[in-house]
Order: C-alpha cells, then structure tokens, then sequence
C-alpha cells in the first residue's frame, strides 16, 4: 500500500509542461494507496497546483479520490484529510486475504500496522475466544476471525467506525465467530471470559488494564499497545502494566514486545504480549 517508486514517468511528463520550473522536482515521490483512495504528502510550494496534481496522479495511478495526508487524533482517532481529486471516500481495501470496506477520511488505517495485522492473523488460534477492545472497522481482530479461526467478541464506541466493523464482518464472512457491539469497552458486560486480549490503542491504553483483566480468563494472553517516551523503553510499557495487573490480583509475564512505529518525536507506538494469571 505504501508506494516508494520514483514518480510516474507519465506524472512528470504531464506536470513538467504545467507547472513553473523547478516545482516537477518537488512533485511526491511516496504516496499511500488504500483501495482505489491515494494519501498524497503534498509541500506547501505546490499549494496553487495541487487540485491539477491530484488529478494527475489519479489518473495515471488509476485511483477515484485524492487525499492529501493529514493528522490522525481524538478519542476515535479520526483521520483529518483535505480532498484534493473526486469525493467519495469509501472504499475496499485488500491486504493479507482480507477486506476491509473504510472510510479514508474519517477512518484510520495505517500503513506502519500492516505486521502487526499479519501477525495477528497468526497468533490466533482456532476456537479461543478473543475480545478486541478497540476494534475499530475489524484491523486486527478479522485477521484472527478469517485465518486464525478464533471466536471474536469485537467492540467499537464510534458510531460510524462501527458501520464499517458490521460490514466487514459480512463481506469476509465471519458471521458466525465475530459479533461486534457498538459501546464504551468500560460498558462491556463479559467477565472472565476471554482467552486473548487485544488492547490495540495509544496513549491512554493503561487507563484501560483493569477492564482487560476483567473481561481476561484466570489466565490469558493480553496485546498491550501503548505510546512510550524513548527514555522509558525497555521498561515501560510493560512495568507499568504489570503494576497495575498485580494491584488487581493478576501476575504478568512478558513474552513478546515489538515497536510499531514513531508516534512523535522521541516517542514510539509498542506492543507488549503479556500472559495475565489470577495470583
Ligand atoms: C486507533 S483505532 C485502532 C484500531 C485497531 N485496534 C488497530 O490497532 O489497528 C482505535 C479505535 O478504538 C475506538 N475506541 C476508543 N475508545 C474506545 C472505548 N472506550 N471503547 C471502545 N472503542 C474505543 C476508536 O473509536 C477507534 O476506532
């Protein structure tokens, strides 16, 4: 999904003869594709031009909509896009077997994920009941439902996103293992149910430990993601989880960490998986 070829031939061609000289140069060289919606980083020097730009690489890239990259935040993590080409920004994206129907604009979808979705798609085993906290439109938890075969209890508070999650649990056909529920993971019922854990959040992810170690079996497996300040790793997140867990009666191991990216400066997106036992 993420492009790092040399622009078009046919990009440069066209925009060479359009544009001032000197700003072909300056024209992107990387650019993100989900479904047939391109993300283009475009630099302030090509403001004037960047509706005809986009149009361009649509046409050559051979997408519907142009994007140009915005920042992703809020509690729902809402992606903030201006549209440059087209309008509609719904679209199909196929990765790793699976579908996910999203919208562009309002919906993250990260490219920097991509392993940890696969890997997802390998942890799971058939049968175990896992409950994704923080499902958003299914990123993680369908590859578990599809390959893994497990059961999913997925759960979602954004309205919207939640469309998008019902829908993908239609189109790949995991009606039968994947149920979703549209509230506050802090509202869910299920106690003492789950197998595995996915805590697929950022920066205020440990707020939310005690209500994982509810909802986890006497002993389970919990995906942990979290923000962490450089100087802190490889302690954190880890230490502060497992000071949590034991003031809740749990012991935690350590069996895996991984970074998933940068999130800030200084700053990186991590996954810590964790085996929870009741002491
Ligand atoms: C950043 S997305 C991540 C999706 C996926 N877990 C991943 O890691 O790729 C987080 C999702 O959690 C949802 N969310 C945030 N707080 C929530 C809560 N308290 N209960 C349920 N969902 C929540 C957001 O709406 C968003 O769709």
């Amino acid at each position: 999904m993420r492009s790092t070829r040399v622009i078009k031939p046919r990009i440069r061609e066209t925009l060479s003869r359009e544009l001032p000289g000197g700003l072909v140069e300056l024209l992107p060289k990387h650019w993100v594709q989900i479904g047939d919606v391109l993300i283009l980083p475009l630099r302030p020097e090509l403001e004037p031009y960047k509706h005809r730009i986009a149009e361009v690489y649509a046409q050559v890239i051979g997408v519907k909509t142009v994007l140009r990259k915005g920042r992703i935040g809020g509690e729902f993590r809402e992606t903030n896009y201006e549209v440059l080409y087209g309008s509609d920004t719904v679209t199909v994206h196929v990765e790793n077997g699976i579908r996910y129907k999203l919208d562009v604009a309002k919906v993250m979808f990260s490219p920097a994920n991509v392993k940890e979705r696969v890997r997802m798609a390998k942890v799971a085993k058939s049968g175990e009941l896992v409950v994704d906290m923080f499902a958003g439109i299914g990123h993680l938890s369908l590859p578990m439902a599809v390959h893994g075969k497990a059961r999913v209890i997925a759960i979602e508070k954004s309205p919207y996103t939640f469309q998008f999650l019902v829908e993908n649990i239609e189109l790949n056909r995991v009606q039968d293992r994947m149920t979703a529920y549209n509230i506050d993971n802090r509202d869910f019922p299920g106690e003492n149910i789950a197998d595995r854990i996915l805590m697929g959040y950022v920066v205020t992810t440990h707020e939310f430990i005690p209500k994982a170690l509810s909802i986890a079996k006497d002993e389970a497996v919990i995906h942990y993601h979290n923000t962490v300040p450089e100087r802190l790793m490889p302690e954190e997140p880890f230490r502060t989880f497992r000071e949590i867990a034991r003031e809740h009666g749990y012991e935690a191991e350590k069996l895996n960490e991984l970074v998933i990216k940068r999130y800030a400066p200084g700053v990186w997106h991590v996954v810590v998986d964790v085996r929870v036992f009741k002491k």
